[in-house]
């Protein structure tokens, strides 16, 4: 029989984090209401007043046209909108598939099992596994569940991931590169860069992590958030989701919500903040929320390319030889990272830290 949890806050908080339940666990108590940690301000809270329905984020075929045709879809969206969907990407459906199942498994694994994959328990702090976002920083906490796996080597990730869940990792990680690379080489083409040496080629994409997300069916969606606004701090964020939907993007200029409906086989692709601070702004970290559901469990799988933590990032040379301005300044990713890991979400103010 599920535990019963009353809604005293040192209890809930003891349930979800810190006896590793997660706030799958507290739904599946099958309680009626949100605890009061969950209440998101209202200006935090989806209205659904603001959801505009008459715009969407364009679903790009990469199977269709040439690259150069590919590649200037890919870079008028990643400028227009900072997010699009791809179909035919290469990435076999099963590999997707297995990815999809091996994150159900994880999840259905009892407390204490999830619990070897804490800070730690883990024995290493590339393997997190925990709920909402940064609950110590946050004044209310986010309807969700995460394991995130910071890529190092084939070793480690077979040692000290869960053996629930690594291989379908790994391997939707290597089938993926291909399709990463095309879209980075289409968009560092469009930023005149044409040879992408070494230095860039660790900027761009030299260390990769990825998350496992679980957002449990929720008795007062429109109470709570699955995650809040944010921007992504990656280059850019491979994101498979299942059918369920939820996810919403910041309309152009900052209006509105667009909902990014889940298409079958497809992968969403989001610029994050390092992109737009190497392009100089050209390209869009937009900024994106996750609602809970009333009616249904949803997953989502998440890579985020990233920069190396050592490596320094700023506005590219390429985006400023004909005299452009650069908006930010040079940042050591590590710092960026820490900065964004070390607060709540808060929309998209973490890219300040970087502005000149
Ligand atoms: O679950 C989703 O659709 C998006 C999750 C997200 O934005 C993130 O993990 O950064
Ligand atoms: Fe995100």
């Amino acid at each position: 029989m599920a535990p019963s949890v009353s809604d005293d806050s040192r209890n809930v908080t003891d349930f979800v984090v810190k006896k590793g339940n997660g706030i799958k666990g507290l739904a599946e108590t099958g309680l009626q209401n949100v605890p009061k940690q969950y209440i998101q301000p209202l200006e935090e809270r989806m209205d659904m007043q603001n959801i505009v329905t008459h715009e969407f984020i364009p679903i790009i075929d990469m199977s269709k046209g040439d690259d150069l045709k590919v590649g200037k879809a890919i870079c008028d969206a990643a400028e227009k909108w900072g997010f699009f969907q791809v179909i035919n990407h290469g990435v076999p459906i099963e590999v997707l598939e297995n990815v999809k199942e091996a994150t159900n498994r994880f999840f259905g694994l009892p407390a204490e099992e999830k619990m070897k994959y804490t800070p730690k328990n883990s024995g290493t702090l590339n393997v997190r596994y925990g709920t909402s976002f940064v609950p110590k920083a946050e004044s209310s906490l986010e309807w969700k569940d995460y394991l995130s796996l910071f890529y190092t080597s084939e070793e480690e990730a077979s040692a000290f991931w869960p053996k629930e869940c690594n291989e379908q990792a790994l391997e939707y990680m290597k089938a993926s590169e291909v399709t990463i690379g095309r879209i980075l080489d289409a968009l560092m083409k469009g930023l005149n860069v044409t040879d992408i040496d070494a230095k860039k080629s660790s900027m761009l994409m030299g260390s990769k992590r990825i998350n496992f997300n679980y957002y449990p069916k929720c008795p007062n969606p429109e109470l709570t958030v699955g995650v809040g606004r944010h921007s992504d701090i990656s280059t850019i964020t491979v994101l498979l989701q299942d059918d369920i939907g939820g996810l919403y993007v910041r309309g152009i200029d900052g209006k509105g919500w667009i909902h990014v409906p889940p298409v079958t086989d497809s992968l969403v692709i989001n610029v994050g903040d390092a992109l737009q601070i190497m392009s100089n702004g050209r390209y869009k970290s937009i900024e994106h929320r996750v609602v809970a559901n009333g009616s249904k469990n949803r997953i989502s799988v998440p890579i985020f390319v990233n920069p190396k933590p050592k490596d320094m990032i700023g506005p590219l040379p390429e985006v400023l030889e004909k005299g452009e301005k650069p908006i930010y300044r040079t940042v050591l990713y590590n710092e960026y990272a820490k900065h964004f890991f070390n607060k709540a979400h808060d929309g998209k103010k973490t890219i300040d830290f970087a502005l000149i």
